[in-house]
């Protein structure tokens, strides 16, 4: 199955309110986008749409070409609030998918140690969530999210609460399994630097009511480095994401 998400003329309304007017993009498979844009126009409303938690007023999303109607294994959502069974140990949860999966025993413990490794849970694995700092809990979540093995992953302001280097580093290790296994990806965050060092394409959306406002195209070469972060390259994508951002017209001179 293809792994491509397609909104087409995606409207959202709560009651009266327009939170999404008219959405149409396409994240291609193996892409991955970052979306960007103020509060309220609508990011988190796109992504659990693509992920089947809202069904759309107007229009479709679809995932490999088949209408979304619910959630589905085949995409790996992770929040930025921790989302962990708290009754099964950190081992468990990474184990969680697999399981559902059918994996034997063997190799659920090879994925376990894989990605407990990746986000540096090692020595972890036997510990409850209650045990855990917060930037560990969003640790072992996505740690979940990668072992279950979408093919499209969803991901919600992920790195949101976790200190700066804890989310340097998880970019990093996010930018190798991409490069590795080439999901297809929809990140939301609010922090541009971010936005522009994992994307393919940042998607910058505007407010009142929620639309695509401008879509980025970040050609900065894999793999991406941290002295690429420093460059004249990145600075000036960055200040592009920026300006798209923080200066968009008032809704008065909105077209
Ligand atoms: N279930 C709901 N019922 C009613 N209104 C909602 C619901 N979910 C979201 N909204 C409204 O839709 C608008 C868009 O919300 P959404 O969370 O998608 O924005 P966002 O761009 O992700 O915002 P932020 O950057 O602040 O997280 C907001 O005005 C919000 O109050």
């Amino acid at each position: 199955m293809s792994s491509e998400i397609l909104f087409r003329n995606v409207s959202m309304k709560f009651e009266d309110l327009l939170v999404l007017n008219k959405l149409n993009l396409t994240i291609a498979a193996g892409e991955f986008v970052t979306m960007v844009g103020p509060s309220g126009c609508g990011k988190s409303t796109a992504l659990n749409l693509a992920a089947g938690l809202l069904q759309p007023s107007e229009g479709e999303v679809l995932a490999g070409g088949r209408p979304i109607r619910g959630p589905g294994p085949e995409r790996g959502v992770i929040f930025q609030q921790y989302a962990l069974f708290p009754w099964l140990t950190v081992r468990e949860n990474v184990e969680f998918g697999p399981r559902l999966a059918g994996k034997t025993k063997a190799e659920r413990r090879r994925i376990s140690d894989h990605y407990l490794r990746l986000v540096g849970l090692q020595d972890f694995a036997e510990a409850l969530p209650k045990t855990l700092s917060g930037g560990m809990k969003q640790r072992c979540a996505i740690a979940r999210a990668y072992a279950a093995d979408p093919q499209i992953l969803l991901m919600d302001e992920p790195f949101g609460a976790l200190d700066a280097l804890t989310r340097i580093k998880l970019q990093d290790q996010l930018l190798q399994t991409w490069g590795e296994d080439r999901r297809s990806v929809l990140f939301i965050t609010h922090d541009v630097d971010e936005a522009v060092y994992l994307a393919n394409r940042v998607v910058v959306m505007a407010a009142r009511p929620g639309r695509l406002f401008e879509v980025i195209e970040v050609d900065l070469p894999h793999p991406r480095t941290e002295e690429m972060r420093l460059s004249p390259e990145f600075a000036a994508i960055r200040n592009r994401v920026w300006h798209s951002v923080y200066h968009q017209p008032s809704q008065a001179n909105a077209a």
